[in-house]
C-alpha cells in the first residue's frame, strides 16, 4: 500500500521518463455563459501535478479554484485547452468514459460533505463503490474498514444528521476512498469545520497522501494544510500567478 521512497520524498523532482503525471492542464480554459454575458472561471491554465503530490490551491472567493477542480474530477468539461488526468484525456472521452472516470479515478470532498440524508454512515460510504459495480462484500469489508482507521466504527449505522460536522467530513473521506482512486480532490473540506476538526481532517488528507501514496489537489482559504503540501498554486481571476 505504501508507495515508493521516491515517490514519497521527491514528487517533484523525478525524471521525466519515469511515471506519467497525474494530471496535465494545458492552455485550459472555462468560460461560463450567463445569459448574455461571459464570465471567466478559468483561462489559460497550465499545470503539471505529479503522482504523490499534495497541491494546495489557493486565491480569493471567484479566483477559480472549484472551477479547475470540477474539470479535474470531470464534473465539467473545458471550453478550451487540454486536460490529462490519470491517463484519461478529458476533453475528449465521451460521456460514458467520463463516468467511469469520476467513480473509479477520482474521490472529491466538499466543504458541505454532500451525504445522502436518508443513508447510514456505511450505506454512504458504500454506494460509490455499488455503483462502480464493485462485488458488495468486497465493498462493505473495505467501508468498514475506512470507517474503522477513520474512528467512525461506532457511528457506522447513524445517519449523517446525526454525526458533527467533522465526522461527517471524515465519513465523506472514506467515501471519497471506496473506490481506491489514486487523486482526492478536495474543495475546502474543512470549511465548515472548527480548528480542532479542520486539524484533523487535513491530517487524514496529508497521511493518504504520504502513507497511501494518493495525489491530492486541495483548494482552501487557510493555512492548516501548508506545512503538508508539496506546491501551493495561487490562482487570481482564473488564472495561475
Ligand atoms: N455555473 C456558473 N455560471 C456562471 N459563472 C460561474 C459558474 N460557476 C462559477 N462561475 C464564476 O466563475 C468564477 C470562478 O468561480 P469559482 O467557483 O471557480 O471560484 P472559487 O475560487 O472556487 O471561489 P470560492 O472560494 O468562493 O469557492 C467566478 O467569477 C464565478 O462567479
Amino acid at each position: 500500500m505504501l508507495r515508493s521512497v521516491h515517490i514519497l520524498e521527491q514528487p517533484m523532482s523525478r525524471k521525466p521518463s519515469s511515471i506519467p503525471p497525474m494530471a496535465v492542464a494545458r492552455d485550459l480554459s472555462r468560460i461560463y455563459q450567463a445569459g448574455k454575458s461571459r464570465v471567466v472561471g478559468l483561462a489559460h491554465v497550465d499545470l503539471t501535478v505529479e503522482p504523490g503530490e499534495m497541491v494546495l490551491l489557493k486565491g480569493v472567493s471567484g479566483s477559480g479554484k472549484s472551477t479547475l477542480l470540477a474539470l479535474l474530477a470531470g464534473l465539467d468539461r473545458p471550453t478550451a485547452g487540454v486536460l490529462r488526468v490519470a491517463g484519461l484525456d478529458l476533453t475528449k472521452v465521451p460521456s460514458v468514459e467520463l463516468t467511469r472516470f469520476r467513480r473509479r479515478k477520482v474521490g472529491m470532498v466538499f466543504q458541505s460533505f454532500n451525504l445522502l440524508p436518508t443513508l447510514s454512515v456505511f450505506e454512504n460510504v458504500c454506494l460509490p463503490g455499488l455503483l462502480a459495480g464493485f462485488r458488495e462484500s468486497e465493498v462493505r469489508a473495505k467501508a468498514q474498514a475506512w470507517l474503522e482507521r477513520m474512528g467512525l466504527g461506532a457511528r457506522r449505522d447513524h445517519l449523517p444528521g446525526e454525526l458533527s460536522g467533522g465526522e461527517m467530513q471524515r465519513t465523506a473521506i472514506a467515501r471519497a476512498l471506496i473506490n481506491d482512486p489514486p487523486i482526492i480532490l478536495a474543495d475546502e473540506p474543512t470549511g465548515n469545520l472548527d480548528s480542532d476538526n479542520g486539524k484533523t481532517v487535513v491530517r487524514l488528507l496529508a497521511d493518504l497522501n504520504r502513507s497511501y501514496g494518493r495525489t491530492v489537489i486541495m483548494a482552501t482559504h487557510g493555512h492548516l494544510a501548508d506545512p503538508y503540501a508539496t506546491r501551493i498554486v495561487h490562482l487570481q481571476d482564473g488564472r495561475i500567478v
